[in-house]
């Protein structure tokens, strides 16, 4: 045995070319050898959507119980489709056990109101401080549910990745070094927000999220349905990433945090994760020295700790980007 794995000639194949290098070199192309010939006339399968609402759901978490009715139904799924669609929704009592306590922004619950006159927003959520590691407040994490933890803590893992490299490019942007926007700030922080908007029988009425900008450095927020002002349609396998408050005030200006809102829909409900990087609590957080010059680009915030401008930020309605104006300065 040389160590390489024979060829058992169970599967015969010639080389097909990649169908995705086709497409990205020809995007109208359609060759001959994909075309079936049945299929000319019209679509393969039905696009009416409404069908789909029929086929069977498996409560996940009931299942990992045990639950005798969801047994069943498992059963029946597997005997009468074939194929069903598994959820992973917990019931409210349980949400419950993961709440945020007032005035706190870790855990399961609504964005705060601030005061009684203000409009709440049409969406649930459940907020984790990922990173570093030793921030993460297990009591929050819905334990109970199979997989949870492991695939947060992974999701959390490939997103400092892109984080990272992220940082290291607006650090070379903003007159750094590579590595010098990160030795600066300490460790990258991290949080993810999990977004439950549901339905909403008269979605016009409504926000999911009010408008407002995000106050960290950035986010990055993966959706499966379309948000708007400008509608960011989700092009699948991708990220949307939203440049934040923290970023604006270190670039002295050059580039604006993104104010965005969420809308609601009547017919879908619709889930999003958005993860917020950020500097350390105890950072100052300033425009980079390479971002001012007197005559052109004076300085346009002043310096300010990162966790007194979360605060600040908290403490305030949500409004569009009225609260970057505390850190703005209004003599120039
Ligand atoms: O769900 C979205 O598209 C955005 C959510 C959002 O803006 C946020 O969590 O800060
Ligand atoms: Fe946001």
């Amino acid at each position: 045995m040389d160590g390489r794995v024979e060829n058992l000639g169970w599967v015969k194949s010639s080389p097909v070319p990649s169908v995705q290098e086709i497409v990205r070199s020809d995007s109208q192309s359609v060759p001959e050898r994909y075309v079936h010939e049945n299929n000319k006339d019209g679509p393969i399968v039905s696009q009416d959507s409404a069908n789909s609402l029929q086929i069977p759901v498996i409560d996940f978490s009931f299942l990992a119980k045990g639950d005798e009715d969801e047994v069943h139904k498992l059963h029946l799924a597997c005997k009468d489709w074939g194929f069903f669609q598994l959820s992973f929704e917990l019931p409210i009592e349980e949400k419950k056990k993961y709440g945020k306590a007032e005035n706190e922004i870790e855990g399961y619950g609504q964005n705060f109101g601030v005061s009684q006159h203000e409009k709440l927003d049409w969406s649930d959520m459940i907020y984790l401080s990922t990173l570093p590691s030793q921030n993460r407040n297990f009591k929050f994490w819905p334990l109970s549910l199979p997989g949870f933890k492991e695939a947060l803590e992974e999701y959390s893992r490939e997103m400092q990745k892109i984080g990272e490299e992220i940082q290291a490019n607006l650090s070379v942007l903003m007159g750094l070094k590579r590595d010098e926007l990160k030795s600066s700030q300490g460790e990258l922080k991290q949080g993810i927000r999990i977004n439950y908007y549901p339905t909403c029988s008269r979605p016009h009425l409504v926000l999911g999220v009010s408008p407002h900008s995000d106050g960290t450095s950035f986010t990055l927020l993966l959706q499966d349905d379309d948000v708007s002002w400008i509608p960011v349609k989700p092009i699948p396998n991708s990220l949307v990433l939203n440049i934040d408050d923290a970023t604006e005030i270190q670039s002295n200006g050059m580039y604006k945090s993104i104010e965005h809102r969420v809308i609601t829909n009547e017919k879908k409900a619709r889930i999003s994760i958005a993860t917020f990087m950020f500097p350390d609590d105890e950072q100052e957080i300033g425009p980079l020295e390479a971002m001012i010059d007197d005559q052109n680009h004076p300085r346009l915030y002043r310096n300010i700790k990162y966790v007194d401008y979360i605060r600040e930020k908290f403490s305030r309605k949500m409004e569009g980007k009225v609260h970057i104006q505390f850190v703005k300065l209004h003599n120039k």
